[in-house]
């Protein structure tokens, strides 16, 4: 069973029609991209799916649940599910990244010794074991998006949407920082990322849905990317 569908979704703004009839399916453990110039619908579509926004018709279903139809505390709920990643990684200042990565925990309500070590391990897991005690402008531009990406894979979300989450990096730290999110993919959380950059993305090698003018026109297999 797919993990996330998209059936027949479009999007309307006041007056803008930011998706058209989108359909596709991603299964749990999966790794892909969505890419398109700018406005195509990208940003858009990973909304729909963090509920800041709603299909205007179609439907969005996780598992299952019609997320056009979820309202009041299952949203928050619904978010506990999914990890988000901006480009702009909106850690909080004055707090050190090990609090940065667990506040999500601790506002769940998992004591402190728990978080601790959960907090800990992701850190490891991103190799920044060492940093937990550091503020966040003490860290590169590198680390800190590696923090925002702790804080939201920390509490086991099925998927991590990813809005262009090497935006700011070089060449080689957003190389990093992908490989880094197929990591997570192969230890089964499915992670859709919203790229314009086609050189990457091409190199990852992963299915590409391509978006134009709200518009899904391509959907393409690893097997099928040019070399
Ligand atoms: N809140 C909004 N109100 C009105 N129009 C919007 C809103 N958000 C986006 N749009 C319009 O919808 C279209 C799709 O925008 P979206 O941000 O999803 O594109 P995108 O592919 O993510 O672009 P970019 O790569 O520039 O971030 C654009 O024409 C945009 O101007």
């Amino acid at each position: 069973m797919p993990l996330l569908r998209f059936d027949n979704v479009s999007k309307r703004y006041a007056n803008r029609e930011a998706l058209v009839d989108v359909s596709f399916s991603v299964e749990p453990g999966e790794m892909l991209f969505v890419t398109g110039h700018s406005g195509a619908g990208k940003s858009t579509l990973l909304r729909l799916i963090h509920l800041t926004e709603r299909p205007s018709r179609g439907t969005v279903l996780l598992a299952d649940r019609n997320l056009g139809k979820t309202r009041g505390r299952r949203i928050a709920l619904h978010r506990r599910e999914i990890g988000v990643v901006f480009q702009d990684h909106c850690l909080l200042a004055d707090r050190s990244v090990a609090d940065n990565v667990g506040l999500p925990l601790l506002l769940r309500g998992l004591p402190r010794a728990d978080t601790a070590k959960r907090v800990r391990v992701m850190l490891d897991k991103v190799g920044l074991g060492d940093r937990g005690g550091a503020l966040p402008h003490q860290l590169s531009a590198g680390e800190q998006q590696r923090v925002g990406i702790a804080r939201a894979v920390v509490g086991e979300p099925t998927l991590l949407v990813a809005d262009e989450p090497t935006g700011n990096l070089d060449p080689t730290l957003s190389a990093e920082i992908l490989s880094l999110l197929e990591s997570l993919a192969e230890r089964g959380t499915a992670v859709l990322v919203a790229s314009h950059d086609l050189t990457l993305v091409r190199r990852m090698r992963k299915r590409v849905l391509v978006l134009d003018n709200g518009r899904l026109v391509d959907d393409i297999a690893p097997t099928e990317l040019a070399p």
